[in-house]
């Protein structure tokens, strides 16, 4: 099922809306002076889940608020914070609506997806087996092909820095690659970082609640994000050709993900450089991997490694060089989908269930003395000096 329609037939549910940036996309509302019955109103409901591109995240609000007037009538919610961005926007939306009877809402939707439908290319339109694009991420880059799952991250201009966004569509996309029909799911970056962490200025944005609402919010996001990587069912392959920094130089999280380099890639967690502690349960996973003295270089020190280090100390499978990268890893990749997507499941799963529970555990601690770092002097004279360009690691 197209990653769209997945998400349309959800109503958007909140983590998976993108309110900010789409362009707005012009409607041009048929309204007819008939009025929709039941029926028209259920097949417009059917149809959205067939619409293949994304509309935009204005229509998409304009048909979240109307599908909530047409069966609730006015908004009966209440209103949610300034910082839950998605839920306030679905809010302002459908409380726009005011007192808009529940008939000329279902009119409006009929209407709105009627004009939609001859705008956007429907998916009867697509051949069955066609490879599968989304359209609905403004952060990533996720296919599917050949068995393959590909989430690329995609902010190469910012090295990847993982925005809230991006956390959340990470996880959204891990959610959608735990459920659709590939066997094995990549991640990887675009451009010449494949990530450089955590985007600092997310320490920007402070709620009314302050800067301990802000740090307790992140450590909620956080333990959530690495919650997903733990739960992640299937065999997922980190396939980096650049330089990474913070979170997913954390490769063994979870013990079952392989991880090939490129000759010219280095990982680096500077935890301590930015005033902070260990995430990604590395504090309980590098130490066992690579040597607590190894691990203290690395977790506490903040030692950069090379490909080539790294993968002497297991943290990486595999290095190949960098002109032949590509073709050594998708050669890999291909021969990996083919083998037996339930039995390299239940593989999965019996390699990581002993320690499951433990990592889960170690990720809730980590958050919790993160969620205190944040608040440190040491951590925000870190931010504020990479934001006025006063360091670089
Ligand atoms: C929910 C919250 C959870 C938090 C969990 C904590 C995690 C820990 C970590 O993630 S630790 C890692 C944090 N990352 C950093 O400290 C990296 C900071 N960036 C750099 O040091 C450098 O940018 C670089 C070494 C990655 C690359 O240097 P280079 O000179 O090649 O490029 P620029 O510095 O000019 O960068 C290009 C633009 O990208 C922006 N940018 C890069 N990294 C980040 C980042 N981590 N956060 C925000 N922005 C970043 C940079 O500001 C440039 O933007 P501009 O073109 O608009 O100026």
């Amino acid at each position: 099922m197209a990653h769209l329609a997945w998400r349309l037939a959800q109503r958007w549910c909140p983590s998976s809306l993108q309110v900010i940036s789409f362009p707005v996309v012009q409607l041009h509302l048929n309204r007819t002076a008939m009025r929709a019955s039941q029926k028209d109103f259920e097949n417009a409901m059917n149809q959205v889940k067939l619409l293949k591109k994304d509309p935009g995240n204005e229509v998409k609000l304009k048909l979240y608020s109307l599908y909530k007037q047409a069966t609730e009538g006015p908004c009966n919610m209440p209103k949610p914070g300034v910082f839950d961005l998605i839920n306030k926007a679905k809010w302002d939306a459908w409380n726009a609506l005011g007192s808009l009877p529940k008939e000329t809402a279902r009119q409006n939707y009929v209407d709105l997806v009627s004009s939609l439908s001859s705008s956007l290319e429907s998916s009867s339109q697509v051949e069955p087996g066609t490879d599968r694009k989304s359209t609905g991420y403004e952060t990533l880059m996720v296919t599917s092909e050949d068995g393959i799952t590909k989430i690329m991250l995609n902010r190469p201009t910012k090295k990847n820095a993982l925005n809230v966004e991006m956390y959340h569509e990470i996880m959204h996309a891990l959610k959608a690659a735990s459920k659709d029909d590939s066997a094995i799911t990549v991640l990887t970056g675009n451009g010449d970082y494949y990530s450089s962490g955590n985007d600092l200025t997310n320490f920007t944005d402070i709620p009314p609640g302050g800067v301990e609402e802000k740090a307790k919010n992140g450590a909620v996001l956080l333990r959530e994000f690495v919650g997903c990587f733990i739960d992640f069912p299937k065999p997922l392959i980190a396939s980096g050709q650049c330089p990474a920094l913070g979170h997913l130089p954390s490769p063994s999280l979870g013990y079952s993900i392989a991880v090939y380099a490129s000759d010219r890639a280095t990982f680096h967690t500077p935890f301590s450089h930015l005033g902070q502690s260990p995430e990604g349960c590395s504090s309980y996973t590098f130490p066992k991997i690579m040597s607590p003295a190894k691990a203290t270089e690395m977790l506490v020190f903040g030692k950069k490694l090379t490909a080539g280090e790294a993968c002497a100390q297991g943290l990486v499978t595999e290095v190949f060089p960098d002109s032949t990268f590509q073709k050594e890893v998708w050669t890999r990749l291909k021969a990996f989908a083919k083998l037996p997507p339930n039995a390299m499941r239940i593989s999965k799963e019996i390699i990581r269930n002993r320690e499951k529970e433990k990592l889960h555990a170690v990720n809730a601690e980590e958050c919790s003395v993160l969620q205190g770092r944040w608040l440190s002097d040491e951590c925000m004279n870190a931010v504020v000096n990479f934001l006025s360009r006063k360091s670089k690691l």
